[in-house]
């Protein structure tokens, strides 16, 4: 008899040339779905974690991360990691107890998807691949960080605005817009918080038109500590490349431009977002923190190279800007290749070729823009995803810690497979003062995901406290978070936390303090000192001007529905009576 996944194998595969043939659920078999890689799309509550070891019970607060996790299989059957739905994940810790949660952000795009039982996007960042209902939707899966800010969770993705999460339910609030304040197309997954003034520093590249026409606008905003916008200037790039991390000093805003670049033909001809251009330069962008003017903004230049993450950065006491980050030594992102290939494909040993030290750039601020720089260290590892003690941001630091890459250690290759998201089998603590190497190897099936820093309870002590991370067990399918003494790495988790299921590869992060996330619960309540947070409540600038210029018909049906009807300012022009908060949208 035959088997039932032969039975249920149907007479038109998923996939035709590459495009989604038939409404039947099932996700490509290609790299990013397969293995630890595949589909998870798990909502969950689990009370009480199993544990081992004893959970610090000074530990209490939220480990929020979030991964791409795709809904629907995609239109595209090459489609990449990055183009999945934002899942969070909440790991409550609460006197040595751990629970979690996990739920989508309900994007405008996860809206209307979820109306049509089906993937309506097309490809990662290019809205000419898209399906006509979702015509004008505003497209992003906000799927990189979770950012707790004034009370609410706000999650990120580069190519379109935040959308506000209850930081307890993880229901979706709405989509984000500072109360009004912030209307720009495109907005980082990366901003910054100045430790001493509770100031956001943030920023959006590609930020023209509707963020998707491959500009060189890119937008800068301070939110101060009360939520009130006090600084917004628009600057130009040299062309438009990926920014998509940046540094804060007290003075300062860097803005790492990465040589990997948008073309609007390339878009229109329904190609990918990026091409990496390995002919040009690595570009840092330095603009003023105060009364930036578009003719500030000053560039500074490097032989090429990928930007990975931020460490630390600060001015030095001569003044110069000092910023440490990962470069790699070649395009990480291999799905976007160059629009020239050259004639050797990049292979896999290519890819493992790649190597991605720690560099510390020093700029000085006075010196002319296209001054070429060279770094000023390198601190001789190979890795990315970098945090240290936020408490430190803007000041002189001397830690970090970071996922590496050690090729040297034993890779179970015949139980895991090729290591999904890379070799992550190393967490590393790294002091700049000394040089150390503080390191823990994970093991032959384990790799890790990026960590989290979290203070020690009552000390003022840079690194003192703990490091928590995620463990990918890549044999087993299934993810743990380890524990450690942060300033004692190399002796091994202090505890571990374990999942019954297999997370996704996640991006980013963020530890919050029980305490400050009760704090905004009380102002944030009805009657409150600051009241309940609001949704955007108009269209964004670029659907406002979509809608006069071309009235409902420049948008698909679904977009209509899920994400615009009941919007303020859709009326009006639109001549229709009443508005309907279908959406949840607030409507004062
Ligand atoms: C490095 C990460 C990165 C950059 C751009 C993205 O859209 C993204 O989506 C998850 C991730
Ligand atoms: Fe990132």
């Amino acid at each position: 008899m035959a088997h039932i996944f032969s039975l249920a194998t149907p007479a038109v595969p998923a996939y035709h040339e590459g495009k989604r043939s038939g409404d039947q659920v099932k996700f490509p078999d290609t790299g990013f779905f397969h293995g630890f890689n595949k589909p998870s799309r798990l909502e969950a509550d689990i009370f009480e974690l199993e544990t081992t070891g004893e959970i610090p019970k000074d530990i209490n607060g939220t480990f929020y991360r979030i991964q791409p996790d795709h809904q629907f299989p995609p239109l595209f059957e090459e489609d990449i990691h990055f183009n999945g739905d934002g899942s969070v994940s909440a790991f409550r810790f609460e006197n040595g107890h751990v629970d979690f949660r996990q739920r989508y952000v309900h994007t405008d795009r996860y809206k209307a998807e979820r109306k049509a039982r089906k993937s309506l996007l097309g490809k990662y960042r290019n809205p000419h691949t898209d399906n006509e209902m979702v015509k004008g939707i505003i497209r992003t899966a906000s799927n990189t960080n979770i950012i707790f800010w004034r009370g609410l969770l706000l999650a990120t993705k580069e190519d379109g605005p935040p959308f506000a999460m209850d930081p307890l339910t993880l229901e979706t609030i709405g989509r984000y817009d500072f109360d009004g304040q912030v209307d720009s197309p495109t907005f980082t997954a990366h901003p910054k918080f100045d430790p001493d003034t509770g100031e956001m520093v943030c920023y959006g590249y590609q930020a023209g038109g509707d963020g998707h026409d491959a500009s060189c606008d890119i937008v800068v905003y301070t939110i101060d500590k009360d939520g009130k916008k006090t600084e917004e200037c628009w600057y130009k790039a040299p062309f438009c490349g990926m920014i998509h991390d940046c540094a804060i000093t007290k003075n300062y805003l860097i803005l790492p431009l990465t040589p990997i670049k948008a073309n609007e033909e390339r878009l229109k001809k329904g190609g990918n977002a990026f091409a990496w251009d390995p002919k040009e330069d690595q570009w840092y962008g330095v603009v003023p923190r105060r009364n930036g003017k578009p003719e500030d903004i000053k560039w500074f230049r490097a032989d090429n190279g990928f930007h990975g993450h931020v460490a630390g950065s600060y001015e030095d006491d001569d003044g110069n800007i000092i910023v440490d980050l990962t470069v790699a030594s070649d395009n990480v992102f291999f799905f976007f290749p160059p629009d020239n290939p050259t004639p050797t494909p990049t292979t896999l040993l290519q890819r493992n070729k790649l190597v991605s030290d720690t560099y510390r750039w020093t700029l000085n601020p006075k010196a002319p823009t296209d001054t070429r720089i060279m770094p000023t260290r390198l601190y001789g590892i190979n890795g990315e995803f970098s945090r240290v003690d936020d408490r430190f941001l803007t000041k002189k630091y001397n830690h970090f810690w970071q996922c590496n890459i050690d090729p040297t250690r034993p890779y179970a290759f015949d139980k895991c497979g090729p290591p999904a998201g890379g070799l992550f089998n190393v967490i590393g603590h790294f002091e700049w003062d000394t040089g150390r190497k503080d390191t823990w190897w994970a093991g032959p099936t384990c790799t890790f995901q990026e960590p989290v820093f979290i203070p020690k309870a009552g000390s003022t002590v840079e690194g003192e406290g703990y490091l928590m991370v995620l463990l990918n067990h890549l044999d087993v399918l299934r993810n743990d978070i380890l524990i450690f003494d942060a300033l004692h790495v190399s002796q091994g988790p202090v505890a571990s936390v374990h999942l019954p299921v297999k997370l996704r590869l996640g991006l980013h992060g963020n530890f919050v303090e029980g305490s400050e996330i009760e704090e905004w619960e009380e102002r944030r309540k009805e009657g409150g000192e600051v009241g309940p947070q609001k949704a955007a409540s108009e269209m964004l600038p670029w659907q406002k001007k979509r809608l006069e210029e071309g009235g409902r018909e420049a948008f698909g049906g679904l977009t209509w529905e899920t994400s615009l009807k009941g919007l303020r300012g859709v009326d009006e022009v639109n001549g229709v009576n009443g508005t309907n908060g279908v959406n949840g949208h607030a409507s004062s």
